[in-house]
């Protein structure tokens, strides 16, 4: 099994992705990827919402759920959703604990600022491993005007630095950068002693992490930092399109997929 304290042992990069169910989370697991993250993207990804705002602390438990249940191998990290941290400390470490005890988390992941450096320490201090997430936050859609590349300025990308720093210091075994320059990530990376999961972040991390989705060609849209490593969406259509095909000309179900019950009688 991985372990939050074994993830940057050895010197091959660590690979991180999302799953949101079982059968997914069995696909990655069996891959041998590091780490599977259940991500609020799941907002996107499996919900239909817009955002990862709507995401509840239910839908990530449920899901976590059902990820630790299919995983042997991987780390599983549950990704606390908008509002289930950081209004109140106390309410934050609890939901925390909740996706361990609960939902078979071995981790949290929690979007991090200057905000989250003691809830950080407080998870840590409990027992409750916390991977930090610094550059585009997601769930701060609102407040930054949309899912722009962070840190493009001297001052924004030394706050990136300090904060990374900070979360570090606090207990924080992993720290996902999204969408900044590939010169901070690298400078990040440098800086720190546990270890750096870029999406959008260039290669100078200590690892990568993509949405599945995006990853299998899933969705229609992904992000200009993503990469297609294949068209499951493609052969989804093409499998149900030849199921409505089948059943429509009466070649399925075929005598094998059919069992008459020769004692049977008198059912007419
Ligand atoms: N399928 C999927 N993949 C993801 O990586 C992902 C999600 N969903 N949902 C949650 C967040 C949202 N993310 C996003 C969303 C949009 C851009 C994007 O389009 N950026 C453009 C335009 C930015 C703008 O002007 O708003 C860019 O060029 O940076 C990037 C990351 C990453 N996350
Ligand atoms: C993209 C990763 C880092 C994430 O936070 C998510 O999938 O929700
Ligand atoms: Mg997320």
């Amino acid at each position: 099994m991985t372990t939050t304290r074994g993830l940057r042992e050895g010197d091959d990069p660590i690979t991180m992705l999302t799953a949101y169910d079982a059968p997914t989370a069995a696909v990655v697991d069996e891959a041998g990827i590091d780490v599977v993250l259940v991500g609020d993207s799941m907002g996107n990804a499996a919900l239909g919402y817009d955002s990862t705002l709507p995401v509840t602390f239910d839908e990530v438990a449920s899901r976590t759920a059902a990820v630790a249940r299919a995983t042997e191998d991987a780390l599983v990290v549950a990704d606390m959703p908008f509002l289930s941290f950081g209004v109140d400390e106390a309410e934050s470490v609890r939901n925390a604990g909740r996706l361990l005890k609960e939902a078979n988390a071995d981790a949290v992941k929690i979007e991090s600022g200057p905000h989250t450096v003691e809830t950080t320490r407080r998870m840590t201090e409990v027992g409750i491993p916390v991977m930090a997430h610094l550059g585009l936050t997601p769930q701060h859609v609102n407040r930054l005007g949309g899912y722009t590349r962070q840190g493009t300025e001297q001052e924004a990308a030394e706050e990136i630095i300090d904060l990374a720093g900070d979360h570090a210091d606090a207990g924080a075994f992993a720290l996902v950068l999204e969408h900044v320059p590939a010169n901070l990530a690298g400078a990040v990376t440098e800086a720190l002693e546990v270890p750096t999961i870029g999406i959008g972040a260039g290669p100078d991390c200590d690892g990568q992490v993509l949405v599945i989705n995006d990853a299998v060609g899933l969705g229609e849209w992904s992000p200009p930092f993503a990469r297609r490593f294949g068209n499951v969406r493609s052969e989804m259509v093409d499998a149900v399109e030849a199921y409505k095909e089948a059943v429509t000309t009466g070649e399925f179900p075929a005598e094998e997929h059919s069992h008459v019950e020769e004692e049977l009688e008198d059912l007419y």
